[in-house]
């Protein structure tokens, strides 16, 4: 069964697959030089000629420990190939995955995703470095021994022949079969893995809403769908084997008969008697390794539709200006920049499928020095606006530059309403921007009135945070995540809402330190809360599309 992607993807790495089929090859070749060895002995053993007996073991002896050493040679080779095939395209489709355009992506579920790029790309490591190479092997060795026989006896190579053949073509139509059941398979692995993701990050919600029976009764659907779809394929699995067990045998039936049919006419010498019966099994090893590879690698086969869909085959997208990857790229060691302008004109913006548009011809302009804010009811676009801005999303129309040219991700730091932590120390956490040294980390905590609470923590700034930062409360990770994006040092700082968790006392110090932080980039805040722009001087209220007053 010939996936061509994955072939694609091993003849990558031409001088791994070549040296790895070689070796498979030389491993074929001493089976074959094992049974005339044997076929040698025996023969000698009837004639009585012992010093011909013990060459013959002697050089059976020497050939097992060479394969024995080729062997070792091939696995090694092939786990090098299916190691690089798998990095390649865990690497690509990563890439794919990890892009902004997957933030608006409604259909996008990241316990399927993660299946993909975890036991997916896993599984096909099975079918590039065992199943390749065994096809290469039965193409190179399965030849030469159906010649060897029929320069032996014609009736014995023909039976083989033919049983290599219905070996071979009898299982297609169970293999096309099973290959079929098997992206079923693969559908419900997907689905309960990503209903399992979402149910353990939900659990919370689930259990204040009294749904754990309800979700625990989902999961065992999703499990109960898996096991029938795993059942359906091993049954069409179990047929495909027996098609192919069947084949070998009556091969290898047809051929001893022929054999002893020339024994019993005395036709040939025993040493070719013996010849046809061993090569006649030898023939059918190929045939045997491929079948069993071939199950070994069916996960990965029915895995590569979805890492097709997410791209893990394609060759590496150009990252288009917007896209998220570039905001990371390019900001290692960042060094502070200055702007005086962002200025957005024209701009219109409609979601895919939806029937308006939700920003149309968007004028506004802020400027450094002092603090910008979006108003506006739920559902008015401030968050597509700052999403635009972003580079998250692409305008229909309209441009958007910072000292009139064209602004770019790595210009913005954002600290959005649910900031993500991750999983680490509070330094790891706030060096993601580029690397930043203790008295950098101090001030910016400082300035975001987080440094007196991180100081109380046992370990200071190398104190771990769990997973989502939820070891924090909601203030602190806001704070944090302010901190982190004066850390940036961007000429641009966007803050969604970041009062939503802080007291009164703290949302004043967090607004004072956004007005002091104003006077040296452009600031704009999303804000809910009323209190906190009575020193705004600049308000911009969004309505229905529109800002009502854009900043002077
Ligand atoms: N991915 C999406 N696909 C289609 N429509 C969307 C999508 N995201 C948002 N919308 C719609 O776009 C409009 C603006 O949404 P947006 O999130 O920008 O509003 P907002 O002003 O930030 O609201 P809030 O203050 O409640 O956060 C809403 O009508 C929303 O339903």
């Amino acid at each position: 069964m010939i996936v061509p992607q994955l072939w694609r993807e091993a003849a990558r790495f031409p001088a791994t697959l070549a040296w790895s089929v070689t070796l498979l090859t030389l491993v074929s070749l001493t089976h074959l030089a094992q049974a005339v060895a044997i076929a040698w002995s025996m023969s000698a053993v009837l004639r009585g000629q012992a010093h011909d007996v013990l060459v013959a073991l002697a050089l059976i002896v020497g050939i097992a420990l060479l394969r024995l050493v080729l062997c070792l040679a091939q696995a090694s080779a092939a786990a090098r190939l299916g190691g690089r095939v798998r990095q390649a395209v865990r690497r690509r489709a990563m890439r794919a995955a990890l892009v902004s355009e997957r933030l608006h992506d409604t259909a996008a579920r990241d316990g399927s995703m993660r299946a993909s790029l975890g036991d997916g790309v896993d599984g096909i490591d099975a079918y590039v470095s065992k199943y390749l190479p065994a096809v290469a092997q039965l193409l190179l060795t399965c030849p030469i021994v159906v010649a060897g026989l029929l320069a032996l006896s014609p009736s014995a190579g023909l039976c083989v022949a033919a049983g290599v053949v219905l070996a071979l073509l009898g299982p297609m139509a169970w293999k096309r079969m099973a290959a079929r059941r098997g992206l079923d398979h693969w559908d419900s692995y997907e689905a309960l893995s990503a209903d399992l993701l979402e149910s353990l990050r939900g659990m919370a919600t689930l259990r204040t809403l009294g749904d754990v029976p309800g979700t625990r009764g989902r999961l065992d659907a999703r499990s109960e769908a898996l096991r029938r779809a795993t059942e359906r394929v091993m049954r069409v699995s179990l047929a495909e084997t027996a098609v192919t067990d069947l084949a070998v045998q009556a091969g290898v039936v047809a051929a001893s008969a022929a054999a002893i049919a020339h024994a019993v006419a005395g036709q040939a010498p025993s040493i070719e008697v013996y010849l046809i019966l061993l090569l006649a099994s030898e023939a059918f090893r190929p045939v045997r390794d491929l079948s069993r590879h071939w199950h070994a690698g069916f996960l990965g086969l029915t895995a590569v539709p979805g890492l097709d869909r997410l791209g893990a085959f394609a060759e590496q997208r150009a990252t288009a200006p917007g896209h998220a990857a570039s905001a990371v790229e390019g900001d290692r060691a960042p060094t502070e920049r200055r702007a005086e302008e962002l200025r957005v004109t024209g701009l219109g913006f409609r979601y895919p499928g939806a029937p308006d548009d939700v920003l149309r011809d968007l004028d506004l302009t802020a400027r450094r020095g002092s603090l910008s804010a979006i108003v506006g009811a739920s559902g008015a676009g401030k968050s597509t606006l700052f999403d635009l801005l972003l580079g998250f999303l692409t305008p229909h129309s309209g441009r958007i530059e910072l000292d009139g040219r064209p602004l770019r991700p790595s210009d913005i730091a954002v600290v959005s309403q649910r900031p993500v932590l991750f999983a680490g120390t509070i330094r790891d956490n706030l060096a993601v921007t580029g690397p930043a040294t203790e008295a950098e980390l101090v001030a910016a905590c400082h300035a975001a009135g987080i440094l007196d609470e991180i100081r109380g923590f046992p370990n200071g700034f190398d104190t771990e945070v769990t997973e989502a930062g939820t070891s924090l409360s909601g203030g602190q990770r806001q704070r944090l995540a302010l901190a982190r994006a004066l850390l940036a040092r961007r000429p641009v700082l966007l803050v969604d809402e970041p009062t939503s968790a802080l007291d009164a006392g703290r949302a004043a110090n967090v607004i004072e330190t956004l007005h002091r932080v104003a006077r040296d980039r452009v600031v704009i805040m999303i804000s809910h809360r009323p209190e906190t722009l009575t020193e705004v001087a600049h308000v911009l209220r969004l309505d229905s599309g529109h800002l009502d007053r854009s900043a002077p």
